[in-house]
């Protein structure tokens, strides 16, 4: 199965969710006993405690994700260091199974783009399977992306109305027509992903869409009925699992929910001790919020 539409869908069925988890790694909040031994104040140990924490996350979360999310500005902060720790963390992923998503947030002028997609969904050290694209330079900027997704199998989540709340100071701007600016945009990823869709019914253009944004999140999937939603802002930025409803299709398919913070500091929830938790509770305590998290987002999605 070579689309990455179909690889969500058929692992998301087989796996019964749609959670995907971001692995942000922000070494102040990482326990103790993951930086035994290595100085985080180097860049050789800070990239061996992120390692070390991203193997506890995965494996605590792997049963409840069809992918992992690596942000790429925590593995940059640590240069070639950083880099080394997200190959590793690309590598170790791989190997439980799960696809990964770069969260790159890239897009440049025509050639430049075609380097980062090469880059990402390339064959490469840091490649994975899919990646955000930043289409604020225009369709010279996101389509090479779209067409490496398309010639290996791949898929990118374009930025199209993000999480964050000023999204709206260039995303809602209302043009000659009275149309946001993310509309004409969806618009568009829809004419271009109709030419990718797999057998699941799903393109391998997807969209960024904000989950404390479901009001808006409705609007898009009408207009994109083929695009897989990439929904951040679940958990830690205030979106709940009652608002997801509007992401997904009529079968409780078409969108995937990440989280980050709100699932790979869970332990921080178990009071001001967290710094000295062994691994086995760390572990726990990840795990159990996944599982917490997957089966809210089931209970809307009607995967319950
Ligand atoms: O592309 C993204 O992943 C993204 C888009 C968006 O609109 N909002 C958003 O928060 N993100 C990313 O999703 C993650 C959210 O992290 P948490 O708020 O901790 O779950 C961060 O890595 C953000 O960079």
């Amino acid at each position: 199965m070579n689309h990455i539409g179909d690889r969500l869908i058929v692992e998301g069925r087989r796996k019964r969710t749609a959670l995907v988890v971001g692995l942000d790694p922000d070494l102040r909040y990482i326990p103790d006993v993951v930086r035994q031994g290595v100085d985080p104040e180097t860049g050789e140990g800070a990239a061996e405690a992120i390692y070390a924490f991203n193997r506890i996350v995965i494996d605590a979360v792997a049963e409840h994700v069809v992918a992992v999310k690596p942000q790429l500005a925590y593995y940059e902060i640590y240069g070639a260091d950083g880099i080394a720790a997200l190959e590793q963390t690309i590598r170790y992923a791989r190997s439980k199974g799960l696809l990964v998503l770069n969260d790159a947030k890239r897009g440049d002028i025509g050639p430049t783009s075609a380097a980062y997609a090469r880059a990402f969904l390339g064959e490469g050290p840091i490649a994975g399977d899919m990646v955000t694209v930043n289409p604020f330079l225009g369709s010279d900027g996101y389509m090479p992306f779209i067409e490496a997704a398309e010639a290996a199998g791949k898929g990118v989540f374009v930025l199209l109305k993000t999480s964050n709340p000023s999204s709206g100071e260039l995303q809602d701007l209302k043009l000659g027509d009275g149309d946001k600016l993310y509309m004409k945009l969806a618009a568009e990823l829809g004419r271009l992903g109709a030419r990718s869709v797999g057998a699941h019914g799903y393109s391998c253009v997807g969209a960024v869409v904000g989950g404390t944004y479901p009001e808006e999140a409705a609007a898009i999937r009408a207009a994109l009925p083929s695009a897989i939603f990439l929904v951040p802002g679940y958990g830690a930025q205030g979106g709940t699992a009652e608002a997801l409803r509007p992401f997904f299709d009529a079968r409780g398919e078409g969108a995937i929910i990440s989280s980050s913070r709100g699932i790979i500091y869970a332990y921080r929830n178990l009071g001001e001790q967290w710094p000295s938790l062994s691994e086995a509770e760390i572990s726990l305590a990840i795990g159990e919020e996944a599982a917490r998290a997957k089966e809210a987002i089931n209970a809307v999605r009607g995967a319950g």
